[in-house]
């Protein structure tokens, strides 16, 4: 992450984070499009249906451009084999989302946008370095939509963790924890160029 904030990160490791991404992006659009037909009201409804169309759209974009800079196309994108660290995290939360009640799938996802707000302002406040390719990636996490989503993931968790009997708040605790340590396994994968799984 400080490589991508000074510039410095070797594009290998940025070009796999990315491919590895793009994977990782379908499943997360299919965790909301879940997400949206659990959700318990119609304004949340909404919400999961505008993020949904925000990933698969906006964020997936960004990758589609990173990729057509490399001479990469789309199908390309999409015929990337998933490694074992991408395909554990997307099990996750589809397992979540499938097996899980509606809070624990808020739960599984709020580490993803929490963290990328986090990253994304602390690396813009050092000012963009010199790579147009990661000025534009930390542009896309630093902008105030994605802030004030991640604010509203929050915001939605506390009350659903509110709202709950302590051994669904303790499910909730759970599903957080791990999807961090996916988020955090992803961005080593990346760092250690995993193989795709056999
Ligand atoms: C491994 C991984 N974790 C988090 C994100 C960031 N992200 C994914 S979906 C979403 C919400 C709105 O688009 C955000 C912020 C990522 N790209 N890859």
């Amino acid at each position: 992450m400080r490589g991508i904030g000074d510039g410095t990160l070797p594009v290998e490791r940025f070009r796999h984070y990315v491919r590895q991404d793009y994977l990782y992006l379908v499943d997360y659009g299919r965790l909301l499009a879940l997400g949206c037909a659990r959700a318990p009201d119609l304004a949340t409804m909404r919400r999961f249906a505008e993020l949904t169309q925000a990933i698969l759209v906006t964020e997936m974009d960004l990758h589609r451009s990173f990729a057509a800079d490399w001479g990469v196309s789309e199908a390309e994108l999409e015929a990337e084999r998933a490694t074992p660290t991408t395909r554990a995290y997307a099990d996750f939360l589809l397992r979540t989302a499938a097996l899980g009640d509606f809070s624990e799938l808020v739960a599984a996802l709020l580490p993803c946008m929490w963290g990328y707000a986090e990253i994304g302002e602390r690396l813009a406040q050092a000012g963009p370095p010199a790579h147009d390719g990661y000025a534009r990636w930390i542009a896309t996490y630093a902008d105030p939509e994605f802030q004030a989503l991640a604010s509203w993931c929050r915001e939605l968790t506390d009350r659903l963790g509110a709202a709950a009997d302590p051994a669904g708040r303790a499910r909730m605790h759970a599903a957080f924890a791990e999807s961090s340590r996916c988020e955090l396994a992803f961005w080593d994968a990346a760092w250690r160029l995993e193989a795709p799984a056999g």
